[in-house]
């Protein structure tokens, strides 16, 4: 049966993100991820998850300048070191708050810019991610997004992010499959559910098009829920969704889960 969490980013949004991981564990949740964790020191989190009694199972590397128009700086040339500085920061992070998993952002190519510098950027810098976390026991995850999300980010497809997790090739580095941009950019989720098994170590669900509650709309998660049990799938599903209405009042779906 897969286990859930709770993404505070887009959930219980009815409360400042500090209350959200008590809205969270009284909601029946007994983890959390979340986009951000460098508003607030790692002491206060890692309180907040204690007091909660929450796992912390993923967040992200920093943005970089988001008003400018990036989401990740992994990829970008000549942005090496700032890259590698968030990437030790994250560590600090996940070490703080016991997370397992870092979502390190790969960022957004500029029109008419070399992509195969960007990808060659990225891979290296994921291999510097990997060998630091390693020693810690913590992943590194690279997530495809898709261009009504974020147009033209290094890569969309969840073929595109296998294909860098195995060129990358490193024991801790794998997939962060996410269903709402599988879907959007792919489709055939049973067959990537099958034929990636082993290659992605984190999941996020939501509804296709719509992204709320995964209970509508064009994907069926009772399906994908079984084939995840099928395959053997061990990891943390995120639930990344932006809840149709209350968070509380749309968890209907998660109840028999929790
Ligand atoms: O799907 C998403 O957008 C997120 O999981 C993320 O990490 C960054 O965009
Ligand atoms: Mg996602």
């Amino acid at each position: 049966m897969p286990k859930f969490a709770a993404n505070l980013s887009m959930m219980f949004n009815e409360v400042p993100f500090l209350e959200r991981f008590e809205a969270a564990a009284k909601a029946g949740f007994k983890a959390v991820e979340f986009l951000f964790p460098y508003e607030y020191p790692a002491e206060l989190l890692a309180e907040k998850l204690k007091q909660n009694g929450l796992k912390q199972v993923l967040f992200n590397t920093a943005p970089g300048d988001v008003a400018a128009g990036e989401w990740g700086l992994t990829a970008l040339p000549g942005r090496e070191r700032e890259a590698r500085e968030d990437i030790d920061r994250a560590l600090e992070y996940a070490i703080a708050l016991g997370c397992p998993n870092v979502h390190v952002m790969a960022g957004v190519v500029p029109e008419g810019a070399d992509r195969l510098a960007h990808r060659k950027t990225f891979i290296d810098n994921i291999r510097y991610a990997a060998d630091r976390f390693a020693p810690h026991g913590i992943k590194v995850l690279i997530e495809a997004l898709s261009p009504p999300i974020k147009p033209n980010y290094l890569f969309s497809s969840q073929h595109q992010a296998l294909a860098l997790i195995e060129e990358i090739n490193k024991p801790n580095a794998f997939v962060q499959l996410d269903f709402f941009h599988a879907q959007l950019v792919d489709g055939n989720v049973t067959n990537i559910i099958q034929s990636m098994a082993g290659r992605y170590a984190h999941i996020q669900i939501a509804s296709v098009p719509e992204r709320h509650e995964p209970d509508s709309g064009e994907l069926d998660y009772n399906w994908i829920f079984n084939k995840l049990d099928e395959i053997g799938y061990q990891g943390w599903v995120g639930c990344e969704y932006k809840p149709r209405g209350e968070t509380a009042a749309g968890l209907g779906w998660v109840k028999p889960y929790l």
